[in-house]
Order: C-alpha cells, then structure tokens, then sequence
C-alpha cells in the first residue's frame, strides 16, 4: 500500500461517531470472544470459566465502515472468571486485542476467524484477528512509526530513530505468550497481550541497556502505550483506575538470520555435538546485560529481612502449585528446605547485591547473530504469570543463571537423546560452563553461592510445573523430573553436585562457540559419546 493510501486510510475521517461509542459494541462481541480468547495461548486464566468481559477502551484504528477495505479496533478487555480476588490491580486479567472487521473474510485468513456478531453495530460482519492479517498489520505500522495519539492510544518512536514506509509484515505463528510481526525482515513488532498499568520491562530495560549502550540486547525503535483507561471493575469488586500508561507493543530491530539458543541446543544434541562453547560464551553475554543493568538501574543489598520475604514468596508459589498439580505434593516439604536455607544466609550479617534482571532467561530468549555469531539476549518481560510489580524489582542476578541452567536440562530431556546418560551429561556440561563464562566476564560466581542457586533453581521448576500442567502437559515430565532431583538433594550438602563446575568443562569442540575454545576435552566430543565408546 502506498504511504499517501495508507496515511489515508489511518486518518479515519468519520462522517458518523466512532464504532467504539456505540454502547451495544462489547456486548455484541461478548459470545464470540468468550469463546475464542480462552482458547488462545496468552490467556492466562485457563482452567476457569469466563463468565463476562468489561471493556477497559477501544478506539478505531481504521473505519470499519468500508465494505471493501478491513477495518481495524483496538480493545483492551477484562476478563470476568469466578475465583479467589486479584491480590492487586496489576493481577487482573486485562488483555489486549486488535479485531479485524470485514464483510467476509478471505479464505488465507481463516485461520484468523473468531466470529460474527449477531447484533449490535457490527451485526453480520465478520470479526477477526487483525494481528493474523499482514495487510493490517502493515498499517498498524504506518501509524506505529509517526509519533501521535489516537484517544487513549500514544505512539511514540525512539531518539534518531527514522522507520522506512511500506515494510511488508509477517506475523509469527509460533507458540508465544505474545504476538509478533516481522516487518520487512527489518523490524519485529511484539503485542503484549496481557495488558498491566505501568512500565513493561520489556520496553524499560532495553531502553536503560541502550542508554548504556549495551549491544547484547537489540534497542527499542518504537512503541505504543494506552494512557488511564478509566475506572473498571474486576472481579474483586474494588474499583481501579489504570493510572500509569499501559505498555501495548514495542518494535525492535530484527535480528535476520539469527538462530535461537533453543535450536541451536537441539541441533547440538541431534549430531551428539559438545555445546560448552556456546554455553561458555552465553554465560559472558549475561553477565554483560546484568553489568550493564546494574550500572543504570537501582541496585540494593539484600539482608536476612529480604531473604526471608524472598523465602516466603517461593514456599508460597510451592503451596499454589501443588494445590494445582497433585504431583508436586509427595515433594513438597523437601523442596521447601532449598527455601528455608535463605534466610540463615543472613544470619552473620552476609548480604546479597539485587538488581534488575532478566526475569525468565531460557535458551529461546537468546539468539545468535548468522554473521559474527555473537549472542544476543531478547523479551524482558520476565516470567508472564507473576504481577507486574514483582516483576520490576530488584533481585539477586543468579536467579536468571538459575533459569537458564533449567533450560540446559530442558533441551536434554526434550531433544533428541530424550535425556538418555549422553544427554544428561551434554547438559551437565553445558550447565557448568554457562557458570564458568557467567564468572569469567564479571558476574557473581554461581559456585559461591549454592543456597541461592538451589533456592531459585527449584523456584523455577516449581514454576515450570504450573506452567507446563497449563500450557502444555506433555511437556509435565521435564519439570518434574527436576523436582524429583532438587528434592532428593541433601539439603545440608551446600552445593548441589549437579551444579558443581567441574574445571575441565567447557572446552570441548563447539561449532556453534563464539569463543576461542580452550584445549579439547577428548572424552566428549560429537563423534565419540560416552556411552557410544563400548
Ligand atoms: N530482535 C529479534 N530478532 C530476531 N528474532 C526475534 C527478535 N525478537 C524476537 N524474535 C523472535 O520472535 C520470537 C518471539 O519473541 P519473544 O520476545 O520471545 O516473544 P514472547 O514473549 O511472545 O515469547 C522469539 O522466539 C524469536 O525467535
Ligand atoms: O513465552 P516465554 O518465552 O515468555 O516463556 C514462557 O514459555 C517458555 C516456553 O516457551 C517457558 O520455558 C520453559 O520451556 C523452555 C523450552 O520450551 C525451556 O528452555 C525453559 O527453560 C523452560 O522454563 C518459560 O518458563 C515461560 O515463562
């Protein structure tokens, strides 16, 4: 489409009111939508009915008027699901959507499909996923890249930043707990779908590490944030006011070409091939964004007080999982040891430097560039199911070295070795690399301390529990599987033997190593796995 067509259609210059004060407008949706958002990835609430929507805004896009071109709206919605109250505003389910609305939908965009109203202003047009759709897609840019506001709705794009017109949009079908375009393979557009009051980490942090001009993590090119959405009432009955913006999308360079750590690990693991190279040097690439976030953002010292607060919060999450996933619940009283080792830490007056984080570091959260082979590290939005507010404090910077070490045990247990001995040993490797690189380019040394990395470890697997009994039980096993080892762990031992960094890892060859590999490790080598030798 053409910029002077696009522009047009954008301006939405209506002869009538705008679609979205049409009171009738959210009721009329309300069947199609109760039946299509829980059923999408980024619904958070699965496993309890949706008996209702509130609306938060809406705002036309694009008119929806014309019966030749799609028109476009942008709603932010609550969801109403009987339960327990949120604890906080930014615990309510509020999401984000942007419908499509057509005469009839063409058949490449089936797929997109969530209904058509049997009343109301849109009666007998088709609604559908407009982020589904490259054409609307491609004019959400064009308003993306001119800085302005639209109702509620503020677009703004970063300091010498200049998005060309036109970039043809490709939107990621993948399983997400977002949804992202690819625009011309030059940009990528993520939409966060879970839509919280205040700054998303995940256009925040890029931003401060551009400002330290941290190249590990690609900077924020533009955004879009929705300002005070008006009183809305949740299901805790208290009345909220969205004070602070709501961060919508942020757009990011693309990295073309670039592969991600998750594939990469597998692909190592299908050839039997070493990945201490890469681990090694991904253990660098963290250590310089948790530097860099450490210089720029606020840091603090955590005493026995926070460790206990720390503590309660992890035995908590424990209690809610195993409420939900009964196969926690023989483990429980062990996991909790790896907790209530924390506050003790303080008890001599030791304390622990917290900061900003990552907040759910896994191998598909880092990507290789195809030329120069450097890692980078992407999405800070931190792990999706927890409060926005927690996710924006500080903590110790091990508990993302924690999680990606689960991340190592995942792609063991789920690749193609299916956590047979050479598997397990390909991540035990792995793992102790990750720390040997994390320690090498300035970051804490994990081995020093193993109550915290044992402490978050295990919160993290209880994390991934929950996660994968909802998302996807299939997967259940993986988890669990670390559960049984955390708890099996002699809670007095110190450091968990499965952490140990054995000083020897980490050299063996590495195609995919962006570091100069030390000397070769000759008893585990693609060609010559352990337990192939016999
Ligand atoms: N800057 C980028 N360059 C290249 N690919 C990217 C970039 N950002 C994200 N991606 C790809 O898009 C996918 C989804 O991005 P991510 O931020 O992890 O979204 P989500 O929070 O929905 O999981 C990633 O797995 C990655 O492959
Ligand atoms: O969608 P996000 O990337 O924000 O993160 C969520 O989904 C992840 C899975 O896609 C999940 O990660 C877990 O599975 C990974 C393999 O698919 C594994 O590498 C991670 O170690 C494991 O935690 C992540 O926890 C979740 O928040």
């Amino acid at each position: 489409m053409s910029e002077t067509a696009s522009t047009r259609a954008l301006q939405g210059r209506h002869h009538r009111p705008p679609v979205t004060a049409a009171p009738g407008l959210l009721p009329s949706l309300v069947p199609l939508l109760r039946e299509w958002v829980p059923r999408q990835r980024w619904f958070a609430g699965k496993g309890r009915p949706v008996t209702g929507f509130d609306l938060v805004s809406a705002a036309e896009l694009l008119p929806v008027d014309g019966p030749a071109t799609p028109g476009m709206l942008h709603l932010l919605i609550r969801a109403r699901q009987p339960g327990p109250p949120a604890r906080t505003p930014e615990d309510d389910d509020c999401y984000q959507l942007l419908l499509g609305v057509h005469d009839t939908l063409p058949p490449r965009l089936a797929h997109a499909l969530i209904g058509r109203p049997g009343d109301g202003p849109l009666t007998g047009r088709t609604v559908y996923d407009a982020l589904l759709d490259p054409r609307l897609c491609a004019l959400l840019l064009e308003r993306l890249r001119v800085p302005g506001q639209l109702g509620a709705l503020r677009f703004t794009v970063g300091p010498d930043t200049a998005i060309p017109a036109g970039l043809a949009a490709r939107p990621l079908t993948g399983e997400q707990s977002n949804t992202s375009v690819v625009f011309g393979e030059a940009y990528i557009l993520k939409v966060f779908r879970r839509a919280s009051p205040g700054l998303n980490p995940d256009l925040e942090l890029p931003l401060a590490l551009a400002r330290a001009k941290c190249s590990r993590v690609p900077p924020p090119a533009a955004w879009f944030e929705s300002q005070a959405a008006g009183p809305v009432q949740p299901a805790d009955g208290h009345r909220h006011h969205a004070a602070e913006p709501i961060t919508l999308g942020v757009l990011t360079p693309f990295l073309d070409g670039a592969a991600d750590g998750w594939q990469l690990a597998l692909n190592a693991l299908s050839v039997r091939a070493d990945f201490t190279g890469s681990a090694r040097a991904l253990g660098h690439a963290t250590a310089e964004v948790h530097t860099a976030l450490a210089e720029t953002l606020p840091t603090t010292e955590l005493r026995r007080t926070h460790l206990e607060l720390i503590a309660t919060g992890m035995a908590e999450r424990l209690d809610a999982a195993a409420r939900a996933v009964p196969a926690l619940r023989p483990y429980r009283n062990r996991l909790r040891a790896a907790f209530q080792a924390l506050p003790s830490l303080g008890e001599d007056g030791r304390t622990f430097a917290a900061q900003r984080i990552h907040g759910d570091l896994h191998l598909g959260q880092t990507l290789r560039t195809a030329g120069e082979g450097r890692w980078s590290v992407i999405d800070f939005e931190g792990e999706p199911a927890r409060p926005l507010a927690e996710r924006r404090d500080v903590q110790p910077a091990v508990r993302d070295v924690a999680a990606m070490l689960r991340s190592f045990d995942y792609a063991a247990r789920s690749g193609p070795g299916g956590g047979d001995a050479w598997s397990l040993e390909w991540a035990r490797r792995a793992r102790a690399a990750f720390c040997r690189g994390y320690a090498e380019a300035g970051g804490l040394d994990p081995d020093s301390v193993p109550e915290l990395m044992r402490a978050y470890e295990t919160d993290k697997a209880v994390y991934e529990v929950l996660y994968e009994a909802r998302h996807r039980p299939d997967w259940l096993p993986i988890p669990m599987a670390a559960v049984r080892r955390l708890a099996g762990a002699d809670p007095h031992l110190g450091t968990d033997p499965h952490l140990t960094t054995d000083p020897h890892v980490g050299a063996g060859p590495d195609p995919y190593a962006d570091t100069e590999p030390e000397e070769g490790d000759p008893s585990f080598t693609a060609s010559a796995p352990p337990e192939d030798r016999s």
